[in-house]
């Protein structure tokens, strides 16, 4: 057991093996960075803290880096995000991980500051972070742990917004690295990860048909235009609410139509939020929705939809299928699948194993670039260079057997210059 783990059973843990060996056989670019970038020596006594959801991909990643020298801990976001089985097997194979489905939400800021305590607690580390969490505690709970830290590495699009408020604010007291906004994650991940398994994850957890179903998708993103082009791709009639404008007429030239929510409530029949805000779809919406209304919510944050108000507005609820909670509103039923968190997270197995082994193919790379190079960069928000994010994109396309061509030095010089 990875010294003073923390899980529900660790007798789960073969069931927790099976998921992680499948993971480790389905990511081949996360292989070959662990072969020809991890093994260096830079991880060797470095600590490593990570908050992600606990699943088998995740444990992969954390094992990747334990193998590489590193003393790695992890924990959830919150008990939505855990496996318990994955988590077992996890703390057998030399990561630290204090995670529960069991524990009570209102704690899961405790177990972030136990990875905190654990990895930068008289050692240097780095942490891959997920919507800022290890960080905002390393600059609040655990101020003391922050001459320690190298820098940080940021998983999803709201947690960067996040990341950049506080580089606005100048309180940022390390260097983060957007691993979001490398075109290797958010390209794939936001939009082809995101697609599919929120998609996927209504579909099994209702059991109901995505052909000819009208479904609205607030948001045109990247998680959106995956969301919209993998229930299109289904049969679904898809509209979408943006308040951004071109973004509406990128989806109005994709094909879907674009109308305010609260037009789009009156035709929808599935509805599932993807912008990263607040109250997104409210009380005014839910008394505009048709009989049988389904919910959901693929964003990273748990306030797009305003469930204490869907809540507030019916007479009761209970939970008709798992993950899935009827609400009734005068008659009429609305019901929330995966309980208005991440759909995909919550009432899913996340995305696909090819999505993320190319995430976090470049969260190792960016642990490993902070690792080296955290001292000498500025607090603020940056970039993975783009040599590696091209370099992941190089290993993915080798393992499926393709690839690009490269510039010629003629044609290098003729894009570069203005002289005709
Ligand atoms: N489910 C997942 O696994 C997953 C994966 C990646 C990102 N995310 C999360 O999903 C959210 C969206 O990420 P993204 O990368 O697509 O971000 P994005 O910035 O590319 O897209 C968000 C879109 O929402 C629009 N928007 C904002 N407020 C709106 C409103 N009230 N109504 C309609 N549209 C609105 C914005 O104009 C923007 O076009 C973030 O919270 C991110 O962290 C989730
Ligand atoms: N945990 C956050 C929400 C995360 S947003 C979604 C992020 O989860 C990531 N993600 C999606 N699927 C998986 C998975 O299967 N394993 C680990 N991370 C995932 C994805 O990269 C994305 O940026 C919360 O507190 O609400």
């Amino acid at each position: 057991m990875g010294s003073d783990s923390i899980v529900r059973d660790p007798s789960l843990a073969p069931d927790g093996h099976r998921k992680i060996d499948w993971a480790a056989e389905h990511s081949p670019v996360l292989n070959r960075v662990r072969d020809e970038y991890l093994k260096d020596g830079t991880f060797e006594g470095l600590g490593v803290g990570v908050a992600l959801p606990i699943e088998a991909k995740t444990a992969y990643l954390t094992i990747v880096l334990a193998e590489a020298g590193a003393d790695v801990s992890v924990a959830s976001p919150g008990p939505f995000f855990v496996q318990d089985d994955v988590a077992a097997a996890l703390a057998e194979r030399g990561v630290t991980v204090y995670a529960s489905s069991e524990a009570d939400p209102l704690e899961a800021d405790r177990e972030l500051e136990r990875v905190l305590d654990r990895v930068a607690g008289g050692r240097d580390a780095v942490l891959i972070d997920d919507r800022a969490g290890l960080t905002r505690l390393a600059h609040t709970t655990r101020k003391g742990l922050l001459p320690r830290i190298r820098g940080s590495s940021e998983e999803t699009t709201s947690g960067v917004a996040k990341f950049r408020a506080m580089e606005r604010e100048g309180v940022l007291e390390f260097p983060t690295l957007a691993a979001n906004d490398a075109r290797c994650k958010y390209l794939f991940d936001n939009r082809y990860g995101t697609g599919q398994s929120a998609i996927t994850a209504i579909m099994q957890n209702t059991n109901l048909m995505m052909g000819g179903k009208r479904l609205v998708v607030l948001g045109y993103g990247w998680c959106g235009k995956g969301i919209a082009r993998y229930a299109a791709g289904l049969g679904a009639r898809v509209s979408v609410c943006e308040v951004d404008p071109v973004r509406g007429l990128e989806a109005y030239a994709d094909g879907f139509d674009v109308l305010p929510a609260l037009d789009a409530c009156e035709r929808g029949e599935i509805f599932v939020t993807a912008t990263g805000s607040t109250d997104v779809l409210t009380r005014e919406h839910f008394e505009r929705m048709r009989d049988g209304a389904i919910l959901a919510n693929a964003g990273g944050v748990d306030v797009e939809i305003d469930v204490d108000g869907l809540r507030e507005a019916s007479s009761g609820s209970r939970e008709v299928r798992r993950n899935v909670e009827e609400f009734d509103l005068e008659g009429r039923k609305i019901y929330l699948v995966g309980r208005g968190l991440v759909v995909n997270l919550t009432a899913g197995d996340g995305h696909p194993v090819e999505i993320m082994d190319l995430t976090f193919a470049i969260q190792a790379l960016c642990a490993h670039h902070l690792a080296n190079n955290g001292h000498a960069l500025e607090n603020r928000v940056h970039l993975l260079p783009k040599e590696i994010d091209d370099e992941v994109a190089r290993i993915k396309l080798d393992a499926v057997g393709m690839g690009v061509d490269s510039l010629t030095s003629e044609q290098e010089e003729f894009l570069a210059g203005w002289r005709e």
